[in-house]
């Protein structure tokens, strides 16, 4: 069953992006701007960090209908309460993160391959997250970016929600909505802005101009 999820703007947090304000602060700014998806991913916070985190932030967004997601760790969501977990390929395998979470939790997974695109799109997976669209500085690992004639494709082979990340400002936006995602996953451009909530306004503005797909 599809579940009823504003993919459109999709804030990924990195602590060590946030110009050294506080985490919190610039997740609820952002999300006062329009955000309609947070992500908490903390590479370097011990288990404890990330679960105090996860659950502060879950306590503060409780009223404002914006799932929060928690990247790679199945346990911390749990604890947490969160709305889902994100995962990569190199993370717990979906069948198992869908096991331990059930059916009514949001599970995404990254997506670096057509190959992979076409698995998953086989799977009862909520949202493939093509991954990355260009070339980032915010990750290092990542595989060949797909580019906008890469997300065309994607999205010609697959009716479940699609969305992209790496390298998505306010001036490539309007190009990558054009090829029919449901939305778009960002850090640097929301965390390291001067104003978040006026960084996501913009951005909510070229979605709601470019969206292709209601
Ligand atoms: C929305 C979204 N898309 C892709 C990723 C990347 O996940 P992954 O490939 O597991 O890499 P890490 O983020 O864990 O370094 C993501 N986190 N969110
Ligand atoms: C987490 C992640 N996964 C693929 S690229 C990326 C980082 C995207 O960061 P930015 O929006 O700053 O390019
Ligand atoms: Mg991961």
């Amino acid at each position: 069953m599809t579940k009823e999820i504003d993919y459109s703007l999709y804030l990924v947090t990195d602590n060590g992006l946030c110009m050294g304000r506080d985490l919190t602060r610039v997740v609820l700014d952002a999300v006062q701007g329009g955000v309609s998806m947070v992500q908490i991913r903390e590479k370097n916070s011990t288990a404890g960090e990330f679960l105090n985190t996860a659950r502060a932030l879950q306590q503060r967004l409780s009223d404002s209908g914006v799932p929060l997601i928690i990247n790679d760790r199945v346990d911390v969501a749990m604890a947490a309460g969160a709305h889902g977990v994100h995962i990569g390929q190199e993370d717990l395998p979906y069948q198992v993160v869908r096991e331990m979470l059930g059916p009514d939790k949001i599970i995404g997974v990254s997506i670096n391959t057509y190959d992979q695109l076409w698995q998953a799109s086989l799977t009862d997976v909520d949202y493939l997250s093509l991954s990355p669209v260009f070339p980032t500085q915010t990750k290092t690992d990542t595989k060949e970016p797909f580019g906008l004639e890469g997300l065309k494709k994607a999205r010609a082979m697959t009716g479940k929600p699609l969305i992209t990340i790496g390298g998505i400002n306010r001036d490539n936006l309007a190009d990558i909505m054009a090829t029919g995602v449901d939305g778009v996953a960002l850090v640097s451009a929301v965390c390291s802005a001067d104003s978040p909530a006026d960084a996501a306004r913009e951005l909510v503005r070229i979605i709601r101009d470019n969206k292709m797909r209601i």
